[in-house]
């Protein structure tokens, strides 16, 4: 079986290292193997202990992939024999669970010693490959003796950010199966778990990718038919793979047309929003719906009501509209739901809340103005139409003939060359809007921190086809979940979208889909 690693969607993978960079899992067996069957062995007659030998399977179960004195704890309880945890500082023959995980390092280390570390070439090879496609990297792992094998294998340099033993010791990071390390190595490399692979042949560390949220969870499983690879789909990975050289991967989608399509890819994309509270922002114009010669004649496309009242119902929905506040109101008009209008300077909620932008109110006078004079400038162009929307001027040139549309152009130009203006481009379309920093993407942050009390488990979720959505794309990009609608548009637009739909009916499709996410979540409002 192989798995892919999207660069569009996932902005970082996360390496364990024993048993998946290297192979100091056998390492490690042995010298846990070498640490109980002596001690079991050992033990008093009349013992209570099951004394039987280290099995795989005891060191799939307690030990693998977590701190070294958990390990000797779990394993020294499933077989009835607890010991005092005693200190870091006990010598290695003392009979505490800190004296027995000192003195397996010590075999570990004299293994390593005679053994050297062999490399798993075709993992080293993926994170190259990672590396130089821009999708950050790093290595994790429960053992203090991380570095030490990392250099002991070459590989001293290989990742910039690495999360070992010594780290969650200093920090204070439970061991996996909590997902704490896994959190921290993703927050040390920059990406949000949502936009995270993992990689991991542990089950504890398996367990721990799932809790942690994070988009993607590949096992790695090198034991054929032990039943290792059940127990690590069991535990929540995604894909088990028998070597990284089955890992693919996707480059970034650089343009519209190359932005894998959301139903195809819904599975790496569902990875985004598991374990979160979506909150779903929509576009209208050209996403809730198809465009039309004449802005007034735009209603909700067939289909959309129905789904975008299931989301209002399980979780926060907002459209995001260039129209007038009241303008997009009107069309859509479905209660429960937030509405911004202008591109976001103007804001209306479902429990009677408004907001205006108030620095915007500077520029009013000025586009009121130009809106008078494009109005008297291009009455004698036929098709062109100037729609007044308060906070901003658009200038329409789709039904204009070819050869007046620079007229236009230049019309607006000109009407723009003031202080407390500026102008933006949308599908045949022209605007004049404040010269503020605010965008679909900053009103998209503002709702979220007003949508919900818990701003940061909310994931945004955002669907649009135009330019003017970029800005919301680029907003979601490393936290939220964007879907352009390709809408019929030449496919080499650049677009920071994740995926793609066809049309409103295709989204109508995605949504449901989120619908059924957020319902399984419970988060029934
Ligand atoms: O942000 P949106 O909700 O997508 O609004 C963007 C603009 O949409 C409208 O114009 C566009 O749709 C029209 C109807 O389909 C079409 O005729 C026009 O060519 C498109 O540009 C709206 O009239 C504008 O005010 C919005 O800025």
């Amino acid at each position: 079986m192989s798995v892919t690693v999207d660069a569009g969607l996932h902005h970082a993978v996360l390496f364990d290292l024993d048993g998946v960079i290297t192979d100091t899992a056998s390492v490690h067996f042995a010298a846990w193997k070498k640490l109980f069957d002596d001690y079991l062995a050992r033990l008093p007659p009349g013992s209570a202990a099951e004394s039987s030998p280290f099995t795989e399977d005891d060191y799939r179960r307690f030990v693998d992939g977590r701190p070294r004195y958990d390990g000797v704890d779990a394993f020294l309880r499933s077989r009835g024999h607890p010991l005092p945890w005693g200190d870091p500082a006990d010598p290695d023959d003392a009979e505490t669970v800190c004296g027995l995980g000192n003195r397996k390092n010590r075999y570990f280390h004299q293994r390593l010693r005679t053994d050297g570390v062999r490399v798993f070439d075709s993992s080293v090879a993926l994170v190259r490959r990672l590396q130089d496609s821009g999708i950050g990297t790093a290595v994790f792992s429960a053992s203090r003796n991380c570095g030490p094998v990392l250099r002991a294998a070459g590989l001293g340099e290989l990742f910039d950010v690495r999360v070992d033993g010594v780290v969650a010791a200093e920090l204070g990071l439970p061991g996996k199966p909590d997902p704490a390390v896994l959190l921290e190595a993703a927050r040390r490399v920059g990406a949000h778990p949502a936009h995270t692979v993992v990689v991991e042949d542990a089950e504890a560390g398996v367990a721990a990718g799932r809790r942690g949220g994070f988009a993607l969870v590949v096992g790695v499983d090198r034991t054929e038919g032990t039943g290792h690879a059940e127990a690590l789909r069991r535990l929540g990975a995604d894909a088990v793979v028998p070597d990284l050289a089955e890992v693919r991967l996707r480059p970034r989608a650089e343009t519209l047309a190359r932005i894998p399509h959301a139903l195809r890819s819904w599975d790496a994309a569902a990875g985004v929003l598991r374990g979160r509270d979506p909150a779903v922002f929509c576009d209208f114009d050209g996403t809730l719906s198809e465009i039309v010669p004449v802005p007034a004649d735009a209603v909700l496309a067939e289909g959309l009501a129905p789904v975008l009242r299931r989301l209002a119902r399980c979780c926060p929905v907002a459209v995001v509209s260039g129209r007038a506040l009241a303008d997009v109101r009107d069309r859509v008009d479905l209660p429960g739901i937030w509405y911004a209008g202008c591109h976001g300077f103007e804001i209306d909620g479902p429990n009677g809340e408004h907001f205006e932008y108030e620095a915007a109110r500077d520029a009013l006078p000025v586009l009121a103005e130009s809106a008078g004079a494009l109005r008297d400038r291009l009455a004698t162009v036929p098709g062109a139409l100037v729609e007044d929307k308060r906070f901003a001027v658009a200038v329409h040139y789709r039904n204009v003939e070819p050869d007046s549309v620079a007229e236009v152009l230049a019309a607006v130009r000109e009407a723009g060359d003031r202080p407390g203006v500026r102008i933006t481009g949308g599908r045949k379309v022209a605007e004049l809007r404040p010269d503020i920093d605010w965008d679909k993407g900053t009103a998209l942050w503002w709702l979220l921190d007003r949508l919900s009390d818990d701003a940061g488990r909310v994931l945004p979720v955002y669907a649009g086809d135009d330019l003017t959505d970029e800005d919301a794309f680029a907003a979601v990009r490393d936290r939220g979940l964007g879907i352009a609608v390709r809408g019929g548009q030449q496919g080499d637009r650049p677009s920071s979208a994740h995926v793609a739909v066809t049309d409103s009916g295709e989204l109508q499709a995605v949504l449901t889909r989120v619908a059924e996410l957020a319902e399984s979540r419970g988060t029934g409002r």
